[in-house]
């Protein structure tokens, strides 16, 4: 049998001998004692081998190159002035791969050079963090939908047209008909609303963005659901409460990890309910009472977002958009048919849109003429006109981008961070 103990779980095993398996993270030498750090994808820990209680440990140990891979037998001890709080003092050293000289030492590296070796980059601690924490949030995600009786539904990649705009379409050669890389699981998350009540669906999304930001990817995942009966109210108190879960996930489970990325982990827990909303009207107040030049119907751009969430310490919620800048399926208000009922929230600290979503137009005749107005082929949409055809309700939801949400929880400068493999303007390697 292979496996040993976690990194993670040494603390239930001092004075124990235990068996790691891992790989070489760092070494250091003071001539009669080395100090091996190891990692194993759970954390680190630091092994020390005396040369006079084990010489030929002690030669074994001095040809070991960084990121072998390794099989480590000691003795835990606490030691609170060693990484993760113990140490091993190590009785057994098997080397399972001796690594050839690695490219990513403990130096500080270019933006690209990393990026080019993103599939060793991402052993690093840092990585690691950043992933684990972004797997809490997916996981944190997933149990709030299943709490909330929200039956998980997935929905296609491949799809025969639009649903968020035609100039960020991946298309595809499908079989000699075009089809395009899904940007969006929405339309197909209103039909399985109207099958299973309330969904949510999780999977990458694609959009040929021809912008080269912090924020965008052309892959990217995103967390949507959909509910039958929820208005634009229920669906903004649906995502607050989400978030707000999220964000007390990761406090309660991925402490660690965002304290070792240097995170302010008093912003998180400024978090509270209910989210602040302003109306885009609002929202334009706001700007020009900062000085910004602003026209009632233009769309907000990220400097605007950042202006508009320095002031608050939550995610905010911005909504009724102007009609004529969102997307043919939003439903107009009716109170107000110049602007429609959804919302994008926006994240803190500049973070800027992490979720887009609203209520949707349910009636036949005027989801026929938007999607005229916006110049989409009816017959790619019959079958999401039937679901206006077949027993319509009011219904709403949203669409969480993942990657922002993690570059907000982290604090991280840039999206590449924030999936494992980003796919960006000029990058589609490894
Ligand atoms: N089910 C729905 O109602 C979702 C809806 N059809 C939708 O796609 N909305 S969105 O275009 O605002 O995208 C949603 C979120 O998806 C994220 N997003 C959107 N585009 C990107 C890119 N290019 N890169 C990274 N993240 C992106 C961002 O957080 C947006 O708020
Ligand atoms: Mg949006």
């Amino acid at each position: 049998m292979l496996q040993g103990t976690l990194i993670r779980h040494l603390g239930k095993h001092v004075g124990e001998e235990v068996t790691l398996q891992g790989w070489l993270y760092n070494k250091r030498s003071s001539g009669k004692i080395q100090f091996l750090i190891l990692r194993d994808g759970t954390g680190l820990v630091q092994g020390v081998l005396a040369k006079n209680e084990g010489p030929e440990l002690f030669e074994k140990a001095k040809g070991i190159t960084q990121e072998s891979s390794l099989t480590v037998k000691g003795i835990v001890r606490e030691e609170p002035r060693s990484v993760g709080g113990y140490e091993l003092t190590i009785t057994g050293l098997e080397i399972i791969h001796l690594a050839e000289e690695y490219p990513i030492t403990h130096k500080e590296h270019g933006v690209d050079f990393l990026m080019d070796r993103r599939h060793l980059w991402m052993r690093t601690p840092r990585q690691t963090a950043i992933l684990r924490i972004r797997a809490e949030i997916e996981q944190a995600a997933r149990d709030f939908f299943h709490e909330h009786d929200f039956t998980l539904v997935d929905s296609p990649i491949i799809t025969p047209a639009a649903c968020e705009g035609t100039t960020t379409l991946f298309e595809l050669d499908y079989h000699g008909e075009k089809a395009y890389l899904s940007q969006s699981g929405q339309l197909y998350n209103e039909a399985s609303a109207l099958a299973v009540g309330r969904m949510y669906c999780f999977g990458p999304t694609f959009r040929a963005e021809k912008s080269k930001t912090r924020r965008h990817l052309m892959e990217f995942w995103m967390i949507e659901a959909e509910a039958a009966f929820f208005d634009h109210e229920d669906n903004m108190k649906l995502q607050e409460e989400m978030v707000y879960f999220i964000v007390r996930r990761v406090l309660e489970r991925r402490r660690k990890d965002l304290e070792f990325l240097g995170r302010d982990i008093s912003k998180l827990e400024a978090v509270k309910l209910p989210f602040p909303r302003l109306s885009y009207t609002e929202a334009v107040e706001l700007l020009k009472g900062k000085g910004e030049e602003f026209t009632w119907g233009d769309d907000f751009g990220a400097p605007h977002e950042t202006i508009i969430s320095e002031s608050f310490d939550a995610p905010v919620f911005i909504h009724r958009f102007p009609t004529e800048i969102k997307a043919f399926y939003m439903k107009p208000d009716p109170e107000d048919p110049r602007v429609v009922l959804g919302a994008d929230l926006i994240a803190p600290e500049g973070y800027g849109e992490m979720i887009g979503g609203g209520q949707r137009l349910d009636d036949l005749k005027l989801l026929e003429q938007r999607l005229e107005e916006h110049k989409l082929p009816k017959e790619a949409f019959e079958w999401y006109l039937d679901l206006r055809r077949y027993g319509s309700v009011p219904h709403s939801g949203f669409g969480l981008g993942l990657e922002r949400t993690v570059a907000w929880i982290c604090k991280l400068d840039h999206v590449r961070e924030t999936i494992p493999y980003p796919r960006m303007l000029y990058r589609v390697y490894p």
